[in-house]
C-alpha cells in the first residue's frame, strides 16, 4: 500500500464528512447487509489472509485462523445477530414520579470515526473494531500500521469490495500521516496501541473534546497458587504467552509463582516447551516471528541486559537475527531494573517472579500500572476471589488465559494506563453510538407544577415530593 499524501487524506476526510449525515440514516437492515457481505468476503479470502499473515509474521495458517480470521467471523456473526435489537430504543422503565413520561435510550451514530490499529493482529483488530463502528451507523477512516504491509493489502482489498471510500477508507501511514489525521475533527477516535501513543491520541482528541476509546497495553501478570495442576497450568501459559511469538496485548507478561513450586515449575516448563515446539522451535510450523528488526533488537537487548544483571535462563534464549526469531524463553532472577520488568515485554520472553505469601504478590502487582489483563490460577475459589478483590485489571481470566477476549458478551478494554473505554460486541456498538436519554411526556406536563410565578401550589407539590420521594 502506498502512503497517501496529506492532501489526499484531506480529500478522503472531506468526502466522508459530506456523506456522514446520509450514512447515519442507514437503517439497521442495510448496515446488517453490509456486514453480511463483509463476512462473505472474509470467508472467500481465507487463503489470501493466511498467506499475508505468514509473510508479515511467519504466522501459521491455523494460528491465523484461530486468532485472526475466526475472531472476526465470530464478532461479525454476533453483531449481525443482535444489530436489530441493539439499534432499537431501550425503555428504562417506569418511575413513580414520572408516571406520564415514557423514558428511553435512543442509540444514534457518533458520526465520523477514526480507527487506528497496531501491527500485532493486523487483520483481527482493524476488522473487529470497524464492524462495531459500521453497525452503529458511522463513516470511518481506518489507519493501519505500516509494519504489517502484506496483511494491510488484503484488509484494504476486502473492505474496498464492500464499502465505498466515502463510507470506509483504509489508509496506511507513519507518524506524519497519523499526526495529520489527528489534526482533523472526528466524532470518535478509537486507538489501539501503546500507552505512550495513547497519551498523544488523548491530547489530540482533547483539542475538539472528541470521544475516545483507548485500547492500550501493559504488563499483564499471571498469578499462580500452590493449589494447581502445575503441568496443566504451564501448558496453558505456554499457549497464552507464545502465541504470535508473545506479541499479544493480553499475553501474560510475567508470572508470579509460589516459591515452593520453583524446582517443579522450572522443570515442567522445560519439558512442556519441548513438547510444544520440539527440540528447536525455529523449525516449528506453529511458531511465529518477531514483526521487525526494531522489535527484535529491543527484545534481544532486554534479554542480554537481563543476563548481564544475573538473570538465569530456565528454557530457551536462542535468537536468529536473519529469521527475526527469538526462542520461547522462560527466565528467572530478572533484576527489577531490567526492561523485562519495567516495560511491557510484548515478545516471547517470560520472567518468573517467586513469592512467599499471596499478599506479597498482590503488592507486586499493585505497585505497577493497572494491567490490561490479569490471570489467576488456583483450584481454590477463595484464592481467586482474594486476588480479584485486592487488584485491578482491564479484564481477568481464572484458570485460563486470553479466552476472555473471545467471549461475545464480555467487554474488552483496559483501565487507566492500560486503556479507556470498552470494545467488542454490545460494548463496541455502544462505544460508537451516542446513548441519548429521551423523556417523552404524555398529557399533563410535570413541569407545570414549577412554572413561574412560583405559587402555593408549587410549594405544596415540592413538600409532597419530599414526603414521598425525599
Ligand atoms: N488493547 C488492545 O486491544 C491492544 C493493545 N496493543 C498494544 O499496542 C502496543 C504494541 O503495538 P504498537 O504498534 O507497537 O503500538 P504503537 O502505540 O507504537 O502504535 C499503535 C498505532 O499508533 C501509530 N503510532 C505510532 N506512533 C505514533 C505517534 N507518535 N503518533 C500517532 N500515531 C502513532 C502506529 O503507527 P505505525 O505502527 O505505523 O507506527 C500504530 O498504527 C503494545 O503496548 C500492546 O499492548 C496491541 C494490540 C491490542
Ligand atoms: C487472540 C488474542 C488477541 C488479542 C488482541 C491483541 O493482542 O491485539
Amino acid at each position: 500500500m502506498e502512503y497517501p499524501s496529506l492532501s489526499e487524506i484531506d480529500k478522503i476526510y472531506a468526502l466522508q464528512q459530506k456523506n456522514t449525515a446520509e450514512i447515519k440514516q442507514l437503517p439497521a437492515s442495510k448496515r446488517e447487509q453490509l456486514l453480511r457481505k463483509l463476512l462473505t468476503k472474509i470467508k472467500e479470502a481465507e487463503n489470501e489472509i493466511q498467506a499475508a499473515l505468514y509473510q508479515d509474521f511467519h504466522k501459521s495458517a491455523l494460528e491465523s485462523t484461530i486468532t485472526e480470521i475466526l475472531a472476526v467471523e465470530m464478532e461479525l456473526k454476533h453483531i449481525i445477530k443482535n444489530i436489530g435489537k441493539w439499534t432499537k430504543d431501550k425503555s428504562v422503565g417506569w418511575s413513580a414520579m414520572f408516571t406520564n413520561v415514557k423514558a428511553y435510550l435512543h442509540y444514534e451514530p457518533k458520526g465520523h470515526v477514526l480507527i487506528i490499529t497496531p501491527w500485532n493482529y493486523p487483520f483481527q483488530l482493524p476488522l473487529v473494531h470497524l464492524a462495531a463502528c459500521i453497525a452503529a451507523g458511522n463513516t470511518a477512516i481506518l489507519k493501519l500500521s505500516e509494519f504489517s504491509p502484506h496483511t494491510n493489502r488484503i484488509v484494504k482489498k476486502i473492505l474496498q469490495e464492500v464499502f465505498p471510500e466515502d463510507h470506509v477508507a483504509v489508509l496506511e501511514g507513519e507518524v506524519k500521516e497519523t499526526t495529520h489525521l489527528l489534526s482533523l475533527r472526528f466524532d470518535h477516535i478509537h486507538f489501539t496501541g501503546s500507552p505512550a501513543v495513547g497519551k498523544i491520541i488523548m491530547e489530540a482528541a482533547s483539542k475538539n473534546l472528541t470521544d475516545i476509546t483507548l485500547e492500550l497495553g501493559g504488563k499483564s501478570p499471571a498469578v499462580l497458587d500452590r493449589n494447581i495442576n502445575v503441568r496443566r497450568v504451564v501448558q496453558n501459559l505456554i499457549w497464552a504467552k507464545f502465541v504470535n511469538a508473545g506479541q499479544t496485548c493480553i499475553a501474560p507478561d510475567y508470572v508470579l509463582v509460589p516459591r515452593q513450586l520453583k524446582s517443579e515449575i522450572e522443570q515442567v516448563f522445560r519439558e512442556e516447551l519441548r513438547e510444544a515446539f520440539g527440540r528447536d522451535a525455529i523449525n516449528s510450523p506453529d511458531y511465529a516471528r518477531i514483526i521487525n528488526k526494531k522489535q527484535f533488537d529491543r527484545l534481544v537487548e532486554a534479554l542480554t541486559d537481563a543476563k548481564h544483571l544475573g538473570a538465569q535462563v530456565i528454557s530457551g534464549g536462542a535468537t536468529d537475527e536473519k529469521e527475526l526469531y527469538i526462542e520461547p524463553t522462560v527466565i528467572g532472577q530478572v533484576a527489577m531494573t531490567n526492561s523485562l520488568m519495567t516495560e511491557e515485554i510484548f515478545g516471547p520472553i517470560f520472567p518468573i517472579v517467586y513469592y512467599s505469601q499471596i499478599d506479597e504478590a498482590i503488592k507486586f502487582i499493585n505497585d505497577r500500572e493497572k494491567p490490561l489483563a490479569l490471570y489467576v490460577f488456583s483450584n481454590d475459589g477463595i484464592f481467586n476471589k482474594h486476588v480479584i478483590r485486592y487488584t485491578s485489571a482491564g479484564s481477568t481470566c481464572i484458570n485460563d488465559a486470553l479466552i476472555q477476549i473471545m467471549h461475545p458478551k464480555l467487554p474488552f478494554g483496559g483501565v487507566n494506563n492500560s486503556g479507556i473505554g470498552q470494545s467488542t460486541g454490545w460494548y463496541g456498538f455502544r462505544a460508537f453510538s451516542h446513548e441519548r436519554a429521551v423523556a417523552d411526556a404524555k398529557g399533563f406536563p410535570l413541569s407545570k407544577m414549577f412554572w413561574f410565578p412560583y405559587s402555593e401550589r408549587t410549594h405544596k407539590f415540592v413538600q409532597w415530593i419530599r414526603k414521598i420521594f425525599g
